[in-house]
């Protein structure tokens, strides 16, 4: 089965006791980060250390991924190089562009070869975070078939545009239903931005809710403290499973007396009720909420 992302967790790679203690905080996957959480005199001690928290460090069932710099960068090569040669799940790919996840591709196929790992075996994730990145957002997906999701960046993208970025996240709107939209027709995961007050945990609900009524099946986190209350908002309600699994014991009744469209509560149910009911079930029995 897929992996499940509902949270990703940053923690800069410079960080010895973060990376130490990464895979027990309950995330599904940490983002070891070589990138803007990196000042530019740390960049190449980062790199090693993050090279050998991945050689030495059980991680478990999380997924590993690490932020390297933008190709264009003096960093960028070197990271896909070193870190790409101790298999981490994912690299995530800054400021990403289409060339940019092509090129990255085609080293991976190279160091998969040189090191004799599976062909196609470390995954890219593109980091959506430029005007001209979300507007190609739907290229940057096709240009490899190791791209598994998207991360929408948040705080670069509203730079990028000109404008401020606030808690109530207007400004993102279109960001996330674009991201959203491409990654959902290309059947790929669409992490939403993380919300950056590390103690506000009502506007980290409501921030969490409204990326997951717009269609993002994630959210980055950059505190321990914020998995929680993802998790939570990225599981179905009680409410909600007894909801889908009543319409799915109703079409089993309907589908007895050869009805395609029948009503429960006086409400409509048809196909796509049906289809997200099926959804809801198969999520809460992948969490463990329901047998
Ligand atoms: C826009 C972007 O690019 S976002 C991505 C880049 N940003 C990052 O990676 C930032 C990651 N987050 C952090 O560095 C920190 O959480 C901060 C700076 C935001 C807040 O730091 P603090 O106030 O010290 O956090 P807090 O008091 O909650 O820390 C509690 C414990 O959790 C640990 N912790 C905090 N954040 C993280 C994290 N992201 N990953 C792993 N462990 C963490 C701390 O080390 C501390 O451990 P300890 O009790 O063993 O000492
Ligand atoms: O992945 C993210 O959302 C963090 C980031 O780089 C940004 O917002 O610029
Ligand atoms: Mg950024």
């Amino acid at each position: 089965m897929d992996k499940l992302r509902r949270t990703m967790l940053f923690m800069p790679g410079n960080n010895p006791s973060m990376l130490q203690d990464a895979a027990i905080l309950g995330a599904d996957s940490i983002i070891l980060d070589l990138e803007d959480a990196v000042s530019l005199t740390e960049k190449d001690s980062a790199r090693i250390l993050v090279r050998e928290a991945i050689k030495t460090i059980d991680y478990s069932q999380v997924e590993v991924v690490v932020r390297v710099n933008p190709l264009d960068t003096e960093f960028g090569a070197l990271d896909v190089d070193m870190i790409a040669r101790v298999k981490p799940d994912t690299l995530l790919i800054p400021k990403a562009d289409e060339e940019e996840i092509k090129l990255v591709a085609k080293m991976l196929d190279a160091i998969e070869q040189e090191e004799g790992y599976k062909a196609e075996s470390i995954k890219i994730m593109p980091l959506v975070e430029t005007a001209i990145g979300l507007e190609n957002v739907y290229n940057i997906i096709k240009a490899s078939k190791r791209v598994v999701g998207v991360l929408l960046g948040g705080e670069d993208l509203t730079s990028d545009l000109g404008i401020k970025r606030t808690k109530e996240g207007e400004e993102i709107f279109y960001a996330r239903n674009r991201v959203a939209t491409a990654c959902r027709a290309l059947k790929v995961d669409s992490l939403d931005t993380p919300f950056t007050d590390t103690n506000d945990y009502e506007g980290l609900e409501r921030d969490t809710a409204k990326a997951k009524s717009l269609g993002l099946t994630g959210k980055a986190a950059i505190n321990p403290r914020q998995i929680d209350v993802i998790h939570s908002v990225f599981a179905p309600t009680e409410a909600e499973l007894k909801h889908a699994l009543r319409i799915l014991a109703a079409m089993k009744e309907a589908e007895k007396e050869g009805k395609g469209v029948f009503s429960l509560d006086g409400k409509m149910v048809d196909a796509p009720v049906i289809n997200r009911a099926i959804t809801t079930v198969g999520l809460g029995q992948r969490l463990g909420l329901i047998s």
